[in-house]
């Protein structure tokens, strides 16, 4: 069966999919050569829960999104003092390989060409002659970095490695600028050479929601434990990211969207979520700034169907299930009648209780959807106590209501304690909203069913509920 997250993201894949505006990167032909048609969308979440959908086994080659990962390993050799003084943080509002810098003669920031080439060559040893074996062993360490970083071995692609060194005048231009200004400590062309080969590494979708997820989590790969970088630098990262990722429409990015992000002309766009998730997108075709069409709209989708903007302000995000304990303790009703009685005490443990605390939004409910699934062979019946939660925004109201519906599909039942009508508020206006579709919620809530006969006002209530179900099924064997 579908996951409801996966449900989700394959309904604003299949709202983006028709757009097949701009046009496939065509300055060297193994980038002109790929199918337009790609298009793939990876979530990873802050335990590296990964969700995949569409071509995610199809790899890109990184291009800029390298960008911010050879800035955070500039930053760890350097310090942020030393590779300041070398490179701005300014949005430029140019394009991407625009020739220029700022009136310290620096680049204006590390999500474009000249700055990376700089932090590019900021890893390269700080002599002039510089070898092949040199840049071999800069490079080991940028793969090295960039694999620990998605999680898995990555490599280059040599054709593309090759294609990008043969054309890449425009970028021999800019590294020969900034080194025409004295500012390079290491040969202009070993740095290009570095440079082009980082924007090779060849990735998918997955690898860029585990990149992204790594930043989200202050530089430790959920998925695999390993410490790549320091909060600092994820700090540092995200912030250049928020303000000069997507190049010149930062600001725009910023309103509609509001996730770092970076983009690359391999059709791929990283973006996080700070201290929750990690996104990679990938469709080839590119708007006018370079950016992949579909992966911006899908980003859009993703900030406003499913409330990932990042000044989506709520508290304890992350600390949402605040106990869970079954009914042992607590006695049985002496409404039932002896024989009633004693079943239900046998089955006592089979109630599970899961206490939520804090603000619900995308994150913390997808965790408490996928724990209750996952702890299912435990329990006949689950109560969900939300009378601690404050804010329930709209996608994670959806999903905690479509417990009920993943439970009884497998003949369990689900009641909700909700005092304060967080929820059943909601659901009386659903209803309304229901015959008028223009109304419609945020997120599709096809199959969802707005009749929501196990919502209670008190834990007895909740508890009577799942007794009269459970004594139900008594009689029905
Ligand atoms: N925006 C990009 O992805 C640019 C990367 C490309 N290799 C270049 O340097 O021009």
């Amino acid at each position: 069966m579908e996951s409801l997250v996966d449900g989700y993201l394959r309904h604003i894949m299949d709202n983006v999919r028709p757009d097949r505006s701009g046009h496939v990167a065509d300055y060297i032909p193994e980038l002109a050569r790929v199918d337009p048609e790609g298009y793939a969308l990876s979530l990873c979440v802050h335990d590296g829960h990964t969700y995949s959908l569409g071509d995610s086994a199809t790899s890109f080659t990184i291009q800029s999104v390298s960008k911010p990962l050879t800035y955070a390993m500039a930053l760890h050799r350097h310090g942020p003092e030393a590779v300041d003084a070398k490179i701005g943080v300014e949005p430029s509002g140019e394009a991407f390989n625009e020739i220029s810098v700022d009136d310290r003669r620096r680049p204006k920031n590390p999500m474009i060409n000249a700055g990376a080439i700089f932090a590019a060559s900021m890893l390269l040893p700080s002599r002039r002659d510089v070898d092949e074996a040199d840049i071999d062993a800069a490079f080991t360490q940028i793969l090295e970095f960039y694999s620990g970083c998605a999680g898995r071995r990555l490599e280059m692609d040599a054709d593309v490695y090759a294609s990008e060194k043969a054309t890449g005048s425009r970028n021999r231009a800019i590294a020969y600028m900034l080194d025409s200004f004295g500012a390079l400590e290491t040969s202009p062309d070993a740095a290009l050479d570095l440079y082009f080969r980082q924007c090779s590494i060849r990735v998918t979708t997955e690898d860029l929601a585990g990149i992204g997820a790594t930043i989200a989590n202050g530089g430790e790969n959920p998925r695999t434990g390993r410490v790549m970088f320091s909060h600092e630098i994820a700090q540092r990262v995200l912030s250049v990211m928020t303000t000069c990722g997507m190049y010149d429409g930062a600001g725009d990015w910023v309103t509609s969207v509001g996730l770092p992000a970076k983009s690359g002309v391999g059709g791929g766009i990283l973006a996080v979520l700070p201290g929750q998730l990690g996104i990679g997108v990938y469709s080839p075709r590119l708007d006018e700034h370079g950016n992949s069409v579909r992966g911006v709209e899908t980003c859009e989708h993703l900030s406003r169907d499913l409330g990932l903007h990042m000044f989506n302000v709520t508290r304890e995000s992350r600390v949402t299930i605040r106990s869970v304990y079954d009914l042992t303790d607590i006695p049985v009703s002496d409404d039932w009648t002896d024989r009633e009685r004693s079943y239900l005490r046998t089955c006592r443990d089979k109630v599970r209780v899961y206490e939520l605390q804090g603000d619900l939004t995308f994150a913390g409910a997808e965790s408490v959807h996928r724990r209750l699934l996952s702890d299912m062979d435990d329990y006949a019946a689950v109560i969900v106590e939300i009378s601690r939660l404050g804010v329930v925004d709209a996608v994670a109201r959806t999903m905690v209501l479509s417990i009920k519906r993943a439970l009884s599909d497998t003949g369990r039942r689900a009641a909700l304690v909700d005092p304060d009508g967080l929820v059943r508020a909601w659901v009386e206006r659903q209803r309304e909203a229901w015959t008028n579709p223009k109304d419609s919620a945020p997120v599709d809530l096809k199959g969802f069913d707005p009749a929501l006969p196990h919502v209670h006002a008190t834990m007895e209530e909740a508890i009577l509920d799942v007794e009269t179900f459970l004594l139900k099924d008594a009689y029905d064997e």
